[in-house]
Formats: C-alpha cells, sequence, structure tokens
C-alpha cells in the first residue's frame, strides 16, 4: 500500500487566526501544509507570499511546507520562499521560460521540486524533465479558487501520469489538488494520487480531526493501481 499524504490547504483557514489554523490541522492528523501563492496575473485572485510562509515558521510550524506558485513570472520569487522555509516549490510550467532551468533552481537550494498541470495540459512535458521532479501536482480544477468541483477528467489523467511515474522507477509523488472530499478521495486514490490537497473539505467542516480521519478512514480501503 503506498503511503497517503494529506495536505490541507490554507487558503480555506482563517487567515485572521492563520498560525492557529495550521497548529490546529497538524494536531488533527494533516501531514503537509499546502500553500496557495496567487498573483493576480497568472489566476484571478491573490494571496499571500514568502512573509507568511516565514511568519509560520516563526511561529513554530515544523510541518513540511508545500508551496503551490500560481505566480507568472515564476523564477523571481523562488528565492523568497526557499528562505522562507518552503518545503517543496511546484510552478505550472507556462509561469517559466526556462522549465528545466527552474526545477534545478528548487532543487539546488534543498527544496524539492514539482510542476503542476492544469485541468486542459498534456502531462507529455513530464518526460523531459521527468528526472528534475519530486512531484508532479494535477489540478482537477482551474487554479484561482477553493471551493470548486472536482473535474472528472483528471481521473483519466491520473492514470496516465501514474504510469509514466511508475515506468520511471523514480521516487516521484503524484499530488492531486481542487474539489477533493471524503466522497471522492478512495477514487482518486485508486486512480494513481498519494497526495491529496483539501481546502474547504478540510476547513469548511465542523472538526478538523474528524474530516482528516473520514478521508483517512476511506483511503485505508483503496485499492490504488
Ligand atoms: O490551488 C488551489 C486552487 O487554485 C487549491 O489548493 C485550492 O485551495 C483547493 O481548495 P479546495 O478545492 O480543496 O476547496
Ligand atoms: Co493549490
Amino acid at each position: 500500500m503506498r503511503d497517503f499524504i494529506i495536505a490541507p490547504s490554507i487558503l480555506s483557514a482563517d487567515f485572521a487566526r492563520l498560525g492557529e489554523e495550521v497548529d490546529q490541522v497538524i494536531e488533527a492528523g494533516a501531514d503537509w501544509i499546502h500553500f496557495d501563492v496567487m498573483d493576480n496575473h497568472y489566476v484571478p485572485n491573490l494571496t499571500i507570499g514568502p512573509m507568511v510562509c516565514k511568519a509560520l515558521r516563526n511561529h513554530g510550524v515544523t510541518a513540511p511546507i508545500d508551496v503551490h506558485l500560481m505566480v507568472n513570472p515564476v523564477d523571481r520569487l523562488i528565492p523568497d520562499f526557499i528562505e522562507a522555509g518552503a518545503s517543496m516549490i511546484t510552478f505550472h510550467p507556462e509561469a517559466s521560460h526556462h522549465i528545466d532551468r527552474t526545477l534545478q533552481m528548487i532543487r539546488e537550494s534543498g527544496c524539492k521540486a514539482g510542476l503542476v498541470l492544469n485541468p486542459a495540459t498534456s502531462p507529455d512535458i513530464i518526460d523531459y524533465v521527468i528526472d528534475k521532479l519530486d512531484m508532479v501536482l494535477l489540478m482537477s480544477v482551474n487554479p484561482g479558487f477553493g471551493g470548486q468541483k472536482f473535474i472528472p477528467s483528471t481521473l483519466k489523467k491520473l492514470r496516465r501520469v501514474r504510469k509514466i511515474i511508475d515506468d520511471s522507477g523514480l521516487d516521484i509523488r503524484l499530488e492531486i489538488d481542487g474539489g477533493v472530499s471524503a466522497r471522492n478521495i478512495r477514487q482518486i486514490a485508486e486512480a494513481g494520487a498519494d497526495a491529496f490537497v483539501a481546502g474547504s473539505a478540510i476547513f469548511n467542516a465542523d472538526d478538523y480531526k474528524t474530516a482528516i480521519g473520514q478521508m483517512r478512514e476511506e483511503l485505508s480501503k483503496a485499492d490504488p493501481v
């Protein structure tokens, strides 16, 4: 059985109490913190930057921080996030002129690196940089907002990317982001995902421990490809 990672997206957290919210989801059983960075240019929304990542580290957060960059251009923000304590950094290939170079820049700093593919982006690009990837993140909604509905065609894409990863023999995580809940997480795991971002399904729940527990319960029943 794969080891499954649950990564609550703080996009749906109460930003006025962010440190406390992060402590609570970690306490409730989350593995990573998913940190959505939006620039009102690559996506039509504006969120948080490296200062907030650093503030969480200063607050005492030791869990891996999974930084999802939805910014264009991406390169100039990377050193700031590394300095701020990011554990892994993923970016959208359209936001870099030199994808291979950007991946190297992240990895050379000791951070894990990954590419994010939007729902309509082909996974073919992975083939050419697979040896520089620690993670592939598949968007199962169009990026920019929390609380959207999972796009079903992502399941087919997950199966395809799972095969590419397995055939490579490399240790690469396959993360899914958008519309994930206890209702569909098992099906998503069975299609090949091993890391699950969930924003509204966790932060809008009355009890984070129950919400994460229900996801783990569903994952324990999954029979992955
Ligand atoms: O990157 C994004 C949105 O662009 C995500 O990380 C969302 O924040 C996930 O939220 P839910 O769909 O789980 O509510
Ligand atoms: Co995200």
